[in-house]
């Protein structure tokens, strides 16, 4: 089980069920330190792609090949979650954009996790910069969203990340401290997040974070989460780097220790996405 554990992305959980089973014998192979984390891609679709478009998508994820050692996950809008669900390789994930923080009532316009879960899809995006930027969205709502979602059996990208005066001003430590501690004070199992590190200043400009920068920001973060939340979780967490991610950055961005994984905008809907997904080698 713990293997099928290992083999899944529930990693958090796995290895603290063997850290239980190396504390109850004296002959266990196994050390926190030799696991590692699984590649994961996201594709964020965002509010683009008719159904025809889709399809072809999809077309060229099957075609693939896509590296069976990534876990890839596509976000798609609402309106084609179910479409999607039903046409994706069994290989790749679908995940909802947003979803709101209660499962249904007067909320016109909103989706729930429980609807979401309805039509078997088992990620949400939530906190994305633009949902953040565009609809107002605090770190307080996020977090929010992010438990409900979570006890709610989805599976979370929680995004974060500054903005290019946020940058500039030196705060950008500060600020995915405090987007990541909005969300610690609302959730205790860290199993079913991966978080995304989105500079708001690199997302759809061209202007891709050198790997040094990424890395930087990724190592900060895994540095925090263990003093503030747990080694364990900041051992297993997955950390994904966003923003003007190509088919020609992927591969020395993904040489970064400390980068687990891509949330993929543009670059999500063009077959270059397949080299994004394969970039770990
Ligand atoms: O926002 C992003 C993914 O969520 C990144 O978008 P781009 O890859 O288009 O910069």
């Amino acid at each position: 089980m713990i293997i099928k554990l290992f083999q899944s992305s529930h990693r958090l959980k796995a290895q603290q069920l063997l850290k239980k089973h190396c504390n109850s014998t004296t002959s266990c192979h196994f050390h926190q330190g030799e696991m590692g984390r699984k590649f994961v891609v996201g594709g964020n679709w965002k509010m683009n792609g008719t159904k025809s478009q889709i399809n072809e998508i999809l077309a060229f994820l099957k075609q693939g090949p896509l590296n069976e050692s990534t876990e890839i996950i596509v976000g798609v809008p609402a309106i084609y979650l179910d479409h999607v669900k039903s046409n994706a390789p069994a290989n790749v994930e679908v995940a909802a954009q947003n979803c709101y923080k209660v499962d249904k009532g007067a909320f016109t316009g909103e989706i729930s996790p429980v609807m979401l879960k309805d039509i078997g899809v088992n990620w949400v995006i939530l906190g994305h910069s633009e949902r953040r930027q565009i609809f107002q969205e605090s770190d307080e709502l996020v977090a929010e969203k992010v438990s409900f979602a979570l006890s709610n059996g989805l599976r979370v990208i929680a995004c974060i990340g500054e903005t290019l005066q946020e940058r500039e001003a030196g705060k950008t430590e500060e600020v995915v401290f405090r987007q990541t501690q909005a969300i610690a004070n609302k959730i205790k199992d860290w199993y079913d997040v991966v978080i995304a590190y989105e500079p708001v200043w690199a997302i759809g400009t061209g202007k891709t974070a050198t790997p040094q920068q990424a890395q930087e920001v990724h190592q900060a973060l895994r540095q925090w989460i263990s003093q503030n939340i747990s080694p364990d979780v900041a051992n297993s967490i997955r950390i994904q780097y966003g923003g003007s991610v190509t088919g020609a950055n992927a591969q020395e961005l993904a040489s970064q220790p400390d980068i687990d994984g891509f949330l993929v905008g543009g670059a999500s809907l063009k077959p270059e996405f397949v080299n994004i997904v394969n970039a770990r080698q």
